[in-house]
């Protein structure tokens, strides 16, 4: 399923290893986030992060976008198989905009990846430059909607282009279906797909919906403060670990 175009990734995980969390731990003030956090994230795939609300799924997130200082160790493999700081794309939690903003996804756009003054005219070259960027996630026709009218699916495209800009290594989404009716949500994991073959990415999201976790997850981590399970979607979430973190309780049959 997985397009993995990096086979010259030099060493570890079968030389495709991309992102390498080893024995990461978080701590604020007094209180431990996260602790002995170890997985790896391979080029090209796509990996669903789980674990209930307080897990600690956005402290890892913001650990790797060295928001939140860290313990262990944090390491980018490059195609060349050298180490280095990879382009990091993120989409933080719940991002909303205020229903009354007359900003257009234009002037927003514009003012992020270029700084342009939102009251002034924006050249034709930097329209240009946006509509491409936002056609990445078939969002330019979005590009003259204000903002504050936007639908959760139609934020979340825009926020993804503009995570996309520039090309990352690593795009790292913080719950991107909350919000999303099912149409768009189906929307969303299909555009996800397209992104990472067309961009030869790696994902990294963190979700609640486990129903829509084998359509489009490689890979799952189960988190809750450290990392409990990891594994192809099914084989999570049939696990005893994520029936005791969600207090499931599985007769003979399974499901
Ligand atoms: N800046 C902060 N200062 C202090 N505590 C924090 C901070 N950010 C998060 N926490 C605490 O860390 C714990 C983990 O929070 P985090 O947001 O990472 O969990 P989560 O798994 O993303 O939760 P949810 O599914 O509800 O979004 C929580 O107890 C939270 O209160």
């Amino acid at each position: 399923m997985s397009v993995r175009k990096h086979e010259n990734c030099a060493s570890g995980c079968a030389g495709l290893c991309c992102l390498r969390v080893d024995g990461m731990g978080v701590s604020l003030g007094d209180t431990q986030l996260l602790h002995d956090v170890s997985f790896h994230l391979h080029c090209g795939e796509i990996v669903a992060l789980i674990g209930p609300n307080g897990a600690g799924k956005s402290s890892l997130f913001k650990a790797i976008l060295g928001q939140f200082p860290h313990t262990g160790a944090i390491n980018f493999q490059r195609s060349d198989g050298k180490k280095s700081r990879p382009i990091i794309g993120y989409v933080p939690q719940s991002p909303a905009f205020d229903r009354g903003d007359p900003v257009s996804v234009l002037d927003f756009f514009a003012a992020a990846v270029a700084d342009w003054p939102v009251f002034l005219p924006i050249p034709a070259k930097l329209r240009a430059r946006v509509r491409d960027c936002l056609a990445r996630t078939h969002a330019e026709g979005l590009m003259d909607k204000r903002v504050g009218a936007l639908s959760g699916g139609e934020v979340q495209r825009v926020l993804m282009a503009l995570a996309l800009e520039p090309l990352p290594h690593i795009l790292i989404l913080d719950e991107p279906l909350s919000g999303v009716d099912i149409d768009g949500e189906k929307q969303l994991l299909d555009m996800l797909d397209e992104i990472r073959q067309t961009y030869d990415l790696s994902i990294l999201l963190s979700t609640h919906d486990f129903a829509t976790l084998e359509q489009f997850a490689d890979k799952v981590i189960l988190l809750k403060n450290t990392v409990l399970k990891v594994g192809p979607p099914a084989e999570v979430l049939s696990s005893p670990e994520f029936q005791d973190v969600f207090h499931l309780r599985m007769g003979k049959g399974g499901r």
